[in-house]
């Protein structure tokens, strides 16, 4: 098992780094769905470029690597405990070549651990078989889809659907509810595993399980095709789209699996996971540790690069979109000037934000002056280079609902003009924005590589004790490009799409499955 060390860290900075071709044909197939010039598609085509990037520079995906998932099944004679080591210090080593993000946070103190390892950290299971070989297989699943993972207890009653009653019925109910409440938030275009039964621990264990089906696999049990084609075809009539921007194309794909549960127990187990869908496998020989095989590799791959091109003939034809410049320090009067639908260029100065910053800042002062200024949603994948300098490996937006209760009171506070984030904020960050004259910008989730790439230079950085995600990272940029999805006008495109899709939802309220 010399080499099994080494075949970790190539599994992992390969899941960080290159979609699997089921997930991509996925993707592609969502592209030819939308509508050229649309938000959706425009989206998308961010997302392929991305995905392309990520390939071309070795670098993650998305800057959430999340927690790392190690599925192991091995012959009964393997060294388990000498296994784990060697998966702990592959771990360690990608997180200091940048390929993975310091993602490992003491719950209480909020301590980085800096290397991915800590208390629960990564997760690794095995399993013993009898087959020859060793298979392992990793998820990368972020945080943001990770929050919105919901589980249901039959009967139960949903919003927008009624009765969801302890039958096949009920069942589908809760799936098509499941992808209702995530709206964007978790990325979407998304993929779900459904975990039919157990108790509230293995029904979410069979849901992560069905994230390692192949996309494009046939169920083998007759109702749970049938359910599997069902939400396919009409959870992408809700009408969420991709991030939340409206569309046809909001669920990616949708794995069911069951299992028994006791009489009194019945839950509906969902685990979402973005279009960032970063899981892969080997096969491992047992005596040397090298890989045999990689997984989920199979059938035609996708061209990007073509497709790419098509879009953008399609969309110079109609360009109907406002597109404004912004650079900091930004006035009151272009901030209200924006609206819903305009697509903003940024240039110049940023500063990051996410959790811990807002939470200090509201007892703090600023460590600059943020007055006319934008804060970026957003934990990066930093590395250093040979002269000492900073520079942005990953930088995509994190999922902004989390700000809601800081937001506006930090934005009146300090003068902030702007903030960019993904999956939108809500009704008192939206009354802020109208009082103090601000503005919400949508970036595109996962699209880590396309941002880090407008991201010319790190001017500086504070708060460093909060850990590299969590500092306030001080970024020059050029060509960084947003939505405005909410304005100073008390237009929220969220708001919109949200009420809408349950409207949609309501259609699927008569049973289908008797
Ligand atoms: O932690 C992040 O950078 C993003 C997170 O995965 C999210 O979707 O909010
Ligand atoms: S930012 Fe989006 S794409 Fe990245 S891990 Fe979070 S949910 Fe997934």
């Amino acid at each position: 098992m010399e080499k099994f060390q080494e075949s970790m860290y190539k599994l992992i900075v390969e899941t960080s780094t290159n979609l699997p071709k089921d997930v991509r044909r996925a993707i592609a197939a969502a592209k030819i769905r939308e509508n050229a010039g649309t938000r959706a598609a425009m989206s998308l085509d961010t997302i392929t470029k991305n995905i392309k990037m990520a390939d071309d520079n070795v670098s993650p995906i998305c800057q959430d690597t999340g927690l790392p998932t190690f599925k192991i099944k091995v012959p009964v004679n393997v060294n388990q405990i000498e296994m784990k080591k060697a998966i702990k210090k592959a771990v360690a080593d990608a997180t200091r070549d940048t390929k993975l993000r310091p993602n490992s946070v003491d719950s209480i103190t909020g301590d980085n651990s800096g290397d991915n390892l800590g208390e629960g950290t990564p997760v690794i299971k095995f399993e013993q078989w009898e087959n020859d070989y060793i298979d392992v297989r990793l998820i990368l699943k972020g945080g943001g889809c990770e929050n919105k993972n919901i589980q249901y207890s039959l009967p139960a009653e949903l919003e927008g659907l009624g009765r969801a009653g302890r039958d096949l019925d009920g069942i589908r109910k809760c799936i098509m509810h499941s992808v209702y409440q995530a709206q964007g938030q978790g990325c979407s275009a998304g993929f779900i595993g459904v975990g039919i039964g157990g108790d509230r621990t293995s029904g979410y264990e069979l849901a992560k399980e069905m994230l390692f089906r192949s996309a494009d696999d046939v169920n083998p049990n007759e109702n749970l095709r049938k359910l599997e084609e069902y939400v396919m075809e009409n959870a992408n009539k809700l009408g969420i789209g991709t991030m939340g921007f409206g569309g046809e194309t909001t669920l990616l794909g949708c794995k069911v699996g069951v299992i028994n549960r006791i009489p009194a127990s019945f839950f509906v187990s969902v685990a979402y996971n973005c279009w960032a869908y970063r899981r892969l496998g080997v096969k491992i020989d047992p005596v040397s540790g090298e890989i045999q095989e990689w997984l989920y590799q199979e059938g035609e791959d996708v061209d990007f690069d073509k497709m790419k091109e098509e879009a953008a003939a399609a969309l110079e034809e109609k360009t109907e979109v406002r597109q404004v410049t912004l650079e900091a320090p930004i006035t009151e009067e272009q901030i209200r000037e924006l609206r819903v639908g305009d697509v903003v260029t940024i240039n110049g100065m940023m500063h990051t934000g996410r959790d811990a910053i807002h939470k200090y800042l509201t007892d703090h002062d600023a460590p600059v002056d943020l007055n006319g200024q934008i804060i970026y949603h957003c934990g990066p994948v930093m590395a250093k280079d040979e002269e000492d300098n900073w520079v942005v490996k990953a930088a995509g937006p994190t999922t902004s609902i989390r700000e809601e209760p800081y937001q506006g009171d930090i934005m009146k506070k300090f003068g902030i003009r702007a903030v960019i984030g993904k999956g939108g904020m809500g009704k008192k960050t939206l009354q802020a924005l109208g009082e103090h004259g601000g503005v919400y910008l949508n970036a595109i989730g996962g699209a880590a590589q396309y941002y880090a790439e407008c991201m010319q230079k790190v001017e500086g950085v504070d708060l460093m004790q909060f850990g590299i995600p969590e500092a306030m990272w001080h970024i020059n940029v050029k060509g960084f490009t947003a939505v405005v999805t909410m304005d100073s006008h008390g237009n929220s495109l969220h708001q919109d799409v949200e009420s809408s899709s349950l409207e949609k939802l309501a259609q699927f309220k008569e049973p289908v499955f008797k």
